[in-house]
């Protein structure tokens, strides 16, 4: 588990007597798409919780890039480099994309406004927002207001905000939910493109986009990972195809 960027190890997290994550282990290493995968209720979004820092484990430790965060605020884990998705409710409509994704930068960065330079002129601020934007091809839209953009776009916007904070990993919840097919090809070559900079801990519904960017694929049920492995292990393995796959 030498290189890996993120580490779970046995996180524990019960509300009263419901256990919604039980000794949950898995590592997200550099240069990969790791998908998180399971069934309503399954426990994906308390153990996300866990990972930001939305929400303390039981037990259990989350390191990132070696270090032990699980005692940092969701601010602290941001600045070590933990990046996510921006939910799409989080993007100012009447802005432009580049001002969206350097109110991303400026979060970051804290307490060190320039209050002496006007924000648009601000270096610190427009090049790395620049630099995710070309990231996420969409330097053409870079003046255009967010209301004016494509379903696709704005995601694809949310994933620039996340980006221009430099993350060592990146957790990416549902970002295909809501795309139409063509939204959800561009995006998915995106992300292939992506994970060769920054690792990403992927939990999406979307099958198709699973087994087609996965390179590993741990399946929760009911607090537990029952499975782990590449997808054609995944979409063999009898106990995930009666849990998960309805079979
Ligand atoms: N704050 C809470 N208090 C009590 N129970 C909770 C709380 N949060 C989650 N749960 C319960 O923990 C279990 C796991 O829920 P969780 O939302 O993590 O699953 P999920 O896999 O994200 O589901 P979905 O895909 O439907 O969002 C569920 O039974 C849920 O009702």
């Amino acid at each position: 588990m030498s290189d890996a960027v993120l580490t779970l190890s046995h996180l524990h997290k019960s509300f009263g007597a419901l256990q919604a994550t039980h000794d949950v282990s898995l590592d997200l290493k550099a240069g990969e798409i790791h998908a998180l995968i399971g069934p309503n209720g399954a426990g994906k979004s308390t153990l996300i919780g866990q990972i930001t820092g939305h929400l303390m484990p039981d037990r259990g430790e989350v390191r990132l890039a070696g270090e032990n965060i699980t005692a940092l605020s969701v601010a602290q884990r941001a600045r070590r480099g933990l990046g996510r998705s921006f939910q799409v409710s989080s993007l100012a409509d009447s802005l432009s994309v580049l001002r969206n994704v350097m109110i991303a930068v400026q979060g970051l960065q804290g307490h060190s406004f320039h209050f002496w330079k006007p924000v648009h002129r601000d270096a610190s601020l427009v090049e790395p927002a620049r630099a995710a934007i070309a990231r996420m091809q969409l330097e053409s839209r870079a003046e255009t207001p967010v209301s004016e953009l494509s379903h696709g776009e704005r995601r694809q916007v949310e994933v620039a905000c996340a980006l221009a904070l430099k993350p060592r990993a990146l957790l990416l919840d549902e970002p295909m939910a809501g795309l139409g097919p063509e939204g959800s090809a561009r995006l998915t070559e995106l992300l292939e493109e992506l994970k060769h900079e920054v690792p990403i801990l992927l939990i999406e519904h979307d099958m198709d986009a699973v087994f087609r960017l996965a390179d590993r694929i741990s399946v929760l049920v009911a607090g537990q990972v029952i499975a782990h492995g590449v997808s054609d292990e995944i979409r063999a393995n009898p106990l995930v195809r009666e849990a998960y796959l309805g079979d």
